[in-house]
């Protein structure tokens, strides 16, 4: 019954123990909302305060000036999937429509030296400038900009989440250049664009950084070059820098998120210290933005600099220092640049026995084929083995795995040094990843390198296998790192208490596929696992993709220190370069038959053939497969519907074979390592950009080549636009024969009815929840019932009352209701 024990920490009971979680849970819940608000109200504030300022533009060009206020509160709501949460606005909070803007055109510097306050500002005053750097907008840094803000039409929203730029640009800027790191937190709407201040306006005099450098503002701008950064500033800074300082441009984040912080996952006492405020400051800004914006802007709180002018003291020290670092930085790379230029391969010239690890890892590493390093890793390891915090962008297949499994190892050798006392063993590391077979590949990956460290051990916790093995499995064998997928680390953490010991110990966090453990699906579950673990740890987090809204979230689970290291570089392609992805949009009565059409062709051209092939949702990978097998074609299938064992068996022998298809739902998207895989189908529009890009990342791996090809019904099109800045070809479909679609047909029928009734209400539930295809229920009743017809349903399965009930699609002609 249950397994585990009857009392847990405090004396409470399993049930009392769980329900003060969830309470937890649920304030943390609605605390993350509160702070949504509250930066919804900043942003509100910035975009009265830029309609304010002289020079604002009348009108953003379309899709590239700021979000409006509408939208921002809707994606608000959209990222808490809480419909409700658009009622976080109350009419106390301010005007809902944005301000009218009064020119277009930029003024003077000296005009704009003047703002709101009619107070010039040339004076070296310190708070004089602390007030200017709240009224004024952050200048962003753009190539070309000449020392310039760009104006609205240069403010590209996909470029918020770069290295330093942020705050970088305030050292570009000729008149900010002396502002501290810290300043970050100053007003930064991204319509508030226009800044010019005067020269005169820098107490360094030196132009920053940049200038110092190079001579003059152009060449600095291109000197800040994000793929060289790899936020070299954040790591001399330390906790100064607030690396969402660029993503948050309203001038209120800093606050909630500090309270949020301390609410959700506590803060050290090192942040706590940095969190007091200056009552003089926080009067000045009071005052001034009372009279420019009354009640709508009445935050008292102000997280404001303790020891500001002490620092800038130093400031000189430190420029000499990041000068230093830039350095440095520039070799690696100038260095990736030209292994990518070449097309070659990701590896670098270093090896791995100068990156500072065991040698024991290094022998390891060298019986397993790996030298030298991939760029990531390159990367990588110097800052993780630093012991910082670090968020890390690269590319599917470029070698993530290493990048924190042995900075994982090197954890645990510190903590078997250190921690010599222990009954039972401490797991030092935890690695959470989103999938079960992600999780035995990562353990497969560290055994190999854990190959000559005796008493140190990996395993694996993952959901589909007996909890009380799993009990057993890690008492009796050394687990030193834990490998796990959440829902099964979180069973474990609520009900063994003498497990919630072991991770006591931890030293090491790594979030594998981050951007999908932090987004809605597993956020409870990873908030709750976190609170679970101890303050003083370092964390990693690593994924392909990195959202806007994930990078945000993941401020919960790093340090305010952390560092950002983006491999993939500004403005460059997120997939594989030697991957050729095509589009093919045919009628979705036909993908079936095209999807045996495109195997065959494949299967012509390559003898080696090693094909994924992506169905939407599980019960339709089902379909796909029944229908592929009795095509004579030499398929297998893992989704979710399947027994783990079976899972493991199959991933296994695709792994270690070719001539052989594999189909497939989102089970197998991320992560996972199937070599020298050739082709990728997607059949049917993926949930989002980052599914189409971590599916496609199955080929293409460690920079060898491979195709892809995205198979969209023409009501799926929509999706072309969510990957435009992607190198994806749109070509004509080829003519499906005659007798092709004759003998598909023929293998349609004898797939089993009630597998059909599954996938048909699989597909519903499916593009029900996609937003551009369930908002017209007619619509997607309709396609649904010409799915039901294409896959030989004589007339649409009943759904119940309910289900249809909760999908918004009771009454809706053409969904029949279960009696
Ligand atoms: N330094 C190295 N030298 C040679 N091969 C390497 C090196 N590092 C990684 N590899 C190989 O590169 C391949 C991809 O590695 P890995 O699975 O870690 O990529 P990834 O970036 O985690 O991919 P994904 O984003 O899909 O999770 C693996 O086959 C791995 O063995």
């Amino acid at each position: 019954m249950g397994g585990g024990p009857r009392t847990f920490p405090g004396g409470l009971s399993k049930w009392q123990y769980k329900r003060m979680h969830e309470k937890l849970a649920r304030q943390k819940q609605r605390g993350l909302i509160r702070h949504e608000k509250q930066l919804y109200l900043a942003r509100l504030r910035s975009e009265i305060r830029a309609s304010r300022l002289p020079g604002a533009d009348a009108a953003a060009p379309p899709g590239e000036g700021p979000t409006s206020s509408r939208a921002h509160i809707r994606a608000l709501a959209d990222r808490f999937r809480k419909p409700g949460a658009e009622d976080l606005w109350n009419e106390d909070d301010g005007p809902l429509r944005r301000a009218k803007r009064p020119s277009t055109s930029i003024p003077p510097s000296g005009q704009q030296r003047q703002l709101d306050s009619g107070k010039p500002r040339g004076g070296a005053n310190w708070k004089d400038w602390e007030d200017l750097a709240l009224e004024q907008p952050r200048p962003r840094m753009e190539a070309g900009a000449g020392g310039k803000g760009p104006g609205l039409a240069a403010f590209n929203p996909k470029r918020e989440y770069r290295t330093v730029a942020p705050w970088w640009s305030h050292w570009n800027a000729p008149s900010l250049g002396f502002f501290g790191p810290k300043r970050c937190y100053s007003v930064m709407s991204p319509c508030t664009v226009s800044w010019q201040l005067g020269v005169g306006l820098r107490p360094l005099g030196a132009g920053g950084l940049a200038k110092a450098r190079n001579g003059t503002d152009e060449t600095a701008l291109a000197l800040f070059n994000q793929e060289r950064l790899y936020s070299v500033a954040a790591r001399r800074f330390g906790r100064k820098w607030r690396p969402d300082s660029s993503d948050e441009d309203e001038e209120g984040a800093t606050t909630p998120k500090r309270n949020l912080r301390f609410g959700k996952f506590g803060a050290s006492s090192e942040e706590d210290s940095e969190s007091d405020e200056s009552g003089d400051t926080s009067t000045i800004r009071r005052r001034w933005s009372s009279a420019a914006l009354r009640n709508c802007d009445m935050k008292k709180e102000r997280r404001v600099l303790k020891s500001y002018e002490e620092e800038s003291n130093d400031l000189a020290g430190r420029i000499r220092e990041l000068r230093e670092e830039i350095k440095n930085r520039e070799v690696l790379g100038t260095e990736r640049r030209r292994y990518e230029s070449r097309g070659e391969s990701l590896l670098t010239s270093k090896r791995f026995d100068e990156c500072g690890i065991s040698p024991l890892t290094v022998k390891a590493l060298a019986d397993a084929g790996y030298v030298q390093t991939t760029v990531v890793q390159e990367a990588a390891l110097p800052i993780c083995l630093e012991g910082k915090d670090v968020l890390i962008k690269a590319k599917t297949g470029t070698g993530k795995s290493a990048a924190f499994l042995l900075p994982a190892i090197e954890s645990v050798l510190n903590g078997m040094k250190s921690n010599t006392n222990h009954r039972v063993s401490p797991i030092f590391a935890l690695v959470l990843c989103p999938t079960r077979e992600l999780a035995i590949q990562l353990t497969a990956e560290a055994n190999v390198l854990l190959k000559y460290h005796k008493g140190i051990g990996v395993q694996s916790l993952i959901g589909g296998t007996r909890f009380k093995l799993d009990q057993r499995r890690l008492e009796s064998d050394p687990c030193q790192i834990l490998v796990a997928t959440p829902g099964r680390l979180l069973d474990h953490i609520e009900n063994k208490s003498s497990f919630s010991v072991r991770l006591m110990g931890l030293k090491l966090l790594v979030l594998d596929e981050a951007d999908h453990l932090l987004d809605l699906g597993f956020c409870k579950d990873i908030e709750k696992i976190v609170d679970s673990l101890p303050r003083q740890r370092q964390t990693l987090l690593f994924s392909a993709t990195i959202p806007k809204e994930v990078r945000r979230v993941s401020q919960l689970v790093l340090k305010r220190d952390h560092v950002f290291v983006d491999t993939v570089g500004l403005g460059a392609v997120e997939t594989p370069t030697k991957v050729q992805q095509s589009c093919l949009v045919v009628l979705h009565e036909l993908h079936f038959h095209m999807v045996h059409r495109l195997l065959l062709e494949h299967i012509d051209r390559e003898v080696d053939y090693k094909v994924i092939v992506f169905c939407t949702t599980a019960m339709v990978t089902e379909f796909m497969y029944i229908m592929l097998r009795d095509l004579k074609l030499n398929v297998r299938e893992i989704h979710s519907r399947k027994p783990q064992l079976y899972r493991t068996r199959i991933s296994e022998e695709f792994r270690d074979s070719n001539r052989l298809i594999l189909v497939t739902s989102d089970v197998s998207t991320r992560g996972v390592n199937y070599p020298d895989v050739t082709l990728v189908i997607q059949v049917g529009a993926p949930p989002d950009r980052e599914h189409y890009i971590h599916r496609l990342g199955r080929t293409g791996r460690e920079g060898k080549s491979g195709k892809g090809i995205l198979l969209l019904a023409p009501w799926e099109e929509y999706f072309l636009n969510e990957i435009g800045d992607l190198p994806v070809e749109k070509h004509t479909a080829p003519d499906i024969d005659q007798e092709i679609k004759q003998k598909v047909d023929d293998s349609i029928k004898i797939v089993d009815m009630s597998i059909k009734e599954a996938a048909y209400h699989a597909w519903l539930g499916y593009y029900n929840s996609i937003a551009d295809i369930g908002r017209d229920k007619t619509m997607l009743a309709d396609l649904a019932n010409r799915f039901g017809a294409s896959i030989g349903l004589e007339k649409p399965p009943a759904i119940y009352r309910k289900t249809a009930l909760k999908m918004g699609l009771k009454d809706v002609p053409g969904i029949r209701i279960r009696k």
